[in-house]
């Protein structure tokens, strides 16, 4: 899928010329406008997103801004993954230039659909371009960890593309005939020392009586959780055990973490398939399949819950079922990959090659945003991208119209 041309190096972004035409959301990390290069492109007919993160003195936000902006720059050019525009760095922001997607993302788009859930055909579009977006990740060593319909967007042309990867870390590639996974003894120690602060918090109400049982009594292997601690600055560094085989971490949304990630027995390229088994899940019945009262109960269910199937089994729910194996080395794609879930019968027929070919994907953007784009640019809506950032240190525009307050957001873990 990817194009084996290298990517042009990414450019220094000149602020100067830079306008934002308008805000396209927020998230916990940063502000994304749309922008174009005033001089080059005066007319607009060629903007790109702009991720802008104000740096603080939480340094890890810095770190993490980093790490996304080294990943983009790994990434070329691959149908269903954005690329590095350009990036841009002095003592109050850092920033960088990714591609524009004017579809807006699947959790916005399903709830736009009559009883909020995508049809099967659907589903199997949207499934197969991610999973070879995820193909294409595990293939340059990255995990992804932040897979969720909010980090799925939709290009121009109705194809989908991943974004947002702070979350993400690098791994070794597995090494193929040693699939049992065995840190060393430094790694072990240094995580137990990670875990220390975390693990505290969150074992606190993870081992609850139902949880003590289930961790007593578990049938796969799991490990006891130690009464221990867990750290948010297991996020701060993506890049502190460069290249592992597993991480430690606990990070990732509530609804979409894996049980490996949960407990703490280490985790690698299959949390990825996990998340792709709770994100199906959701596009076909509109729910995810462990959500509970409260963050507690959901990761007891993910946990120890069996999801709950619908209707007749079919081929998609047995897919979903495989990947909602909740021992990652019984899960669907943990022994092959991207390649074990292409084989499932629900994708059988599909012509794998020929996705980036398909000129009517379900969804395409109702307008076209570039004249909507270029439209503001000619009334002068626009406005200077460095007065508008400072004016963001005033208090807030409203970020998000009623029919997206409509939308339930699933919040990344960033800190515990
Ligand atoms: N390339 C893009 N094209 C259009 N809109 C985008 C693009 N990138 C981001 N957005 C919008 O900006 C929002 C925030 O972006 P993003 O999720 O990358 O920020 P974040 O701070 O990393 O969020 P998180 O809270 O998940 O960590 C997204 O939900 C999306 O609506």
């Amino acid at each position: 899928m990817a194009t084996n041309t290298a990517p042009p190096p990414p450019e220094l972004l000149d602020l100067d010329n830079l306008r934002a035409i308008k805000l396209l959301g927020k998230g916990a990390m940063g502000t994304v406008f749309l922008v174009h290069h005033k001089s080059n492109d005066p007319f607009a007919r060629s903007p790109f997103a702009l991720k802008v993160v104000e740096k603080s003195s939480l340094r890890h936000t810095d770190r993490r801004a980093r790490h996304e902006i080294s990943v983009l720059s790994r990434l070329h050019k691959h149908p269903f993954l954005p690329y590095l525009i350009g990036s841009f760095e002095n003592h109050e922001i850092i920033c960088w230039a990714i591609p524009f997607c004017p579809g807006g993302d699947l959790n916005v788009l399903r709830y736009s659909q009559n009883d909020r859930v995508f049809s099967p055909a659907v589903i199997r579009f949207y499934l197969a371009e991610i999973v070879c977006a995820l193909e294409h990740l595990h293939g340059q060593g990255i995990v992804y960890r932040d897979l969720k319909p909010e980090n799925i967007l939709v290009q121009q042309s109705g194809h989908v593309t991943l974004t947002d990867f702070d979350l993400s870390r690098n791994l070794a590639p597995r090494k193929p005939d040693n699939l049992e996974y065995y840190s060393s003894p430094e790694e072990k120690s240094l995580a137990n020392l990670r875990y220390t602060h975390l693990t505290g918090k969150f074992t606190r109400f993870i081992i609850s009586k139902a949880g003590k049982r289930a961790f007593n009594n578990n049938k796969i292997g799991l490990k006891k959780v130690k009464s221990a601690r867990v750290s948010p600055v297991s996020r701060s560094n993506p890049d502190d055990f460069p290249s592992n085989e597993r991480s430690y971490s606990f990070v990732g949304t509530e609804e979409y973490v894996a049980p490996e990630i949960i407990r703490g027995d280490g985790h690698e390229f299959s949390v990825d398939w996990w998340a792709l088994g709770v994100l199906s899940y959701e596009m076909l019945y509109g729910t995810t399949p462990f959500k509970g009262k409260n963050r507690k109960e959901t990761f007891q269910k993910i946990l120890l819950g069996r999801p709950e199937f619908f209707g007749k089994p079919n081929l998609l729910t047995d897919l979903i079922r495989k990947l909602l194996e909740k021992d990652a080395t019984r899960r669907l794609g943990y022994r092959g990959g991207a390649c074990e879930i292409k084989e499932h019968e629900f994708f059988r027929g599909l012509k794998w090659n020929l996705l980036t070919e398909v000129v009517r994907p379900p969804f395409l953007p109702l307008r076209d945003e570039t004249s909507l784009t270029h439209e503001l640019v000619q009334r002068e809506s626009g406005i200077d991208f460095i007065e508008y950032f400072h004016k963001l240190k005033l208090p807030p525009p409203p970020l998000w119209s009623p029919s997206l307050d409509e939308c339930q957001h699933n919040v990344s873990l960033t800190e515990f």
